[in-house]
Parts: structure tokens; C-alpha cells; sequence
């Protein structure tokens, strides 16, 4: 596996590289994982299916400035380079493609992708700017990595539908793969920013999952409605005293519309219970789609 931390030197190594798998075979298929690095099983599960899914893989490790907010976790988001280049070639990256702000950013931006009206809400309305900082770096890299396919974590569904939206959108050669969530024993989702929670909030932030979980139940109640579906996810959350909602929604998916009945709960597309709670300073976000 190899380290590289210029487009120069990625872009140079991708084509040897592309070149060397063309003398066996008619074409070679490149797989990305954009991570933010403080790597963890979910990212490792991603980089697994790529390598079984392309003939090379890249992952990229960058904490996108671009993304946070001002009074954002951008300075104390974790790093750890050395253990995320163990654990990346460990699940079979052959590239780790780690830039410096500086070289992602040598200059400030003036162009940004744009994606409307499914940013309007969820993380996108308590996270203003996040998803035009999301949705320019992954351009931004995959024009440097022109990969294949590319592999995203359904914890952030609302940033699986943007991506998927501006791909489409502009015509994007890429083809982008939806992955499951992995989660601990306890079924916590797996988050680089778990390494924030003290131990009470970790034992408490189970609640999310639990939540999702009872989902199924409430839904086959008797005159069951949307509001009703709502109020008992918020009350159930509400029950870790160390929780607060940022918000507990349902909507279609990808299309994030509100679901105004239990008639269209029922109807033949799928749905998406999006939740974002706060532990401490720590805010966490997990979902599940039903249908
Ligand atoms: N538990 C998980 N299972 C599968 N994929 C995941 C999981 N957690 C993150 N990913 C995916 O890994 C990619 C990189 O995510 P990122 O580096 O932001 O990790 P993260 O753990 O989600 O970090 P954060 O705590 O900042 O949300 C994204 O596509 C994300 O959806
Ligand atoms: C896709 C991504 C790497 C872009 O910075 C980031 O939003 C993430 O880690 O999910
Ligand atoms: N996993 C999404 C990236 C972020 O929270 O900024």
C-alpha cells in the first residue's frame, strides 16, 4: 500500500498503477472510500467491498474544513495517521491518498457544488453550508482519483442522497454504492466521533438504536399516526436524560419529503426515520429506511 499526499503523486500512481492490471485484463476498475480518517470498522467494511468489488482501491483521509461550521469540532475532530494507514492496508486499500488543507485548498474557493432543496432540511438545515462543503470535495476528489465506483455509509443517508443527487445531476461517470451501517455490540452506529462520549453518555447513547429498533412495534399499533409515530420516537429518546434532539424526523428517501399519513408510510417507496441527538457536545446521528 502506498501513502501519497500530492494529486500529483496520487494521479501518477493511479495511472501506473491502472496500466500494470490493463497487461492481464481489457480495463481496470478503481474503487474510492472519502473518509475523514480515526478510521473504524465501518470504514473498514467499506474498503472490504471496494477490494472485492475493483481492482484497486484508494481511500482518502481528509478532514474538509470546508464542511464544518464555524463553531464547529474542525480543530479537535480526531486524527491518528500512522494506526489509519495500519488499518487501511489491513482491509486492503493499495492507496491512501492523505493531501494537507493547503493542497486541497491552495487557495480560497470560489467555486462550489451546490445541491438545493434536500439540503434544506435535517443535518442540512442544523448544519448550514455542511452539504455545499460536502458536495464540493467530493467532486474536488473525484476528479483527482477518477474513480470507478465509489462507497458511502448509509449512517449519513441525507449525505448519500445529496452525493447521489449531484452524480446524476451533473452526469457523473461515477457509480456511487450504498453500504450498511456497522455498529457495536450494543448496537451504537460506529462514528469516528463515538472517541468524544464519557462513559455515561456511551451507555446512554444506545437510546438512538433502541429508538429505531421499537420502530416496527409502534408502527403495527392500532390507529397509529404520523404525530403519534413521532412522539413516541422523541419520548423514547427523551428517556436517556443525557439526550437532546436536534431532530427526530420522518421523510421519503432519497427524495426527503415530508410523510404526511400512515397511508403513505405504507406505500410503495421507501422511508426514512432520521434522528440527531446531542450527548454533552457530542452530537451523534443514526436512521434506519423502512419499505
Ligand atoms: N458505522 C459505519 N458503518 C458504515 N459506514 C460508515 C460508518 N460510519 C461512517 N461510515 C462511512 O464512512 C465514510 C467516511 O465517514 P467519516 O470519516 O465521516 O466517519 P464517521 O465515523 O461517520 O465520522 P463522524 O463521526 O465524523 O460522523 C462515510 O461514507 C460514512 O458514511
Ligand atoms: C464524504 C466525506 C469524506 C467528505 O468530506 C465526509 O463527509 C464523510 O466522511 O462522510
Ligand atoms: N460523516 C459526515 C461528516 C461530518 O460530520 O462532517
Amino acid at each position: 500500500m502506498q501513502a501519497l499526499h500530492t494529486i500529483n503523486d496520487i494521479r501518477s500512481a493511479l495511472k501506473q498503477a491502472r496500466r500494470a492490471v490493463e497487461q492481464t485484463k481489457l480495463t481496470s476498475t478503481v474503487g474510492m472510500i472519502p473518509t475523514m480518517g480515526y478510521l473504524h470498522e465501518g470504514h473498514m467494511s467499506l474498503i472490504r467491498r471496494a477490494k472485492s468489488e475493483c481492482d484497486l482501491v484508494v481511500v482518502s483521509i481528509f478532514v474538509n474544513p470546508l464542511q464544518f461550521g464555524p463553531t464547529e469540532d474542525f480543530d479537535k475532530y480526531p486524527r491518528d495517521a500512522e494506526r489509519d494507514l495500519r488499518l487501511a492496508e489491513e482491509a486492503g486499500a493499495d492507496f491512501v491518498f492523505m493531501p494537507s488543507v493547503q493542497e486541497m485548498y491552495p487557495a480560497p474557493i470560489k467555486t462550489k457544488v451546490i445541491v438545493t432543496s434536500i439540503t434544506d432540511v435535517l443535518c442540512g438545515a442544523s448544519r448550514p453550508g455542511h452539504f455545499d462543503g460536502v458536495a464540493t470535495v467530493v467532486t474536488k476528489l473525484f476528479h483527482i482519483v477518477q474513480p470507478d465506483q465509489a462507497y458511502f455509509g448509509m449512517k449519513d443517508a441525507q449525505q448519500v442522497a445529496v452525493i447521489e443527487q449531484f452524480t446524476a445531476d451533473l452526469n457523473s461517470p461515477v457509480r456511487i454504492v450504498r453500504c450498511e451501517t456497522l455498529r457495536e455490540p450494543d448496537g451504537l452506529a460506529m462514528s469516528s466521533r463515538n472517541v468524544y462520549l464519557n462513559e455515561e453518555q456511551r451507555k446512554q447513547a444506545v437510546v438512538l438504536i433502541e429508538t429505531l429498533r421499537r420502530i416496527d412495534d409502534w408502527v403495527a399499533e392500532p390507529g397509529m399516526t404520523i404525530e403519534k409515530l413521532t412522539q413516541h420516537i422523541r419520548g423514547n429518546i427523551e428517556s436517556a436524560p443525557l439526550a437532546r434532539i436536534d431532530y427526530a424526523e420522518i421523510r421519503t428517501y432519497p427524495g426527503l419529503e415530508p410523510v404526511a399519513s400512515m397511508e403513505e408510510w405504507h406505500a410503495n417507496q421507501p422511508i426514512l426515520v432520521a434522528l440527531a441527538v446531542k450527548f454533552g457536545g457530542t452530537r451523534l446521528i443514526d436512521n434506519r429506511i423502512f419499505g
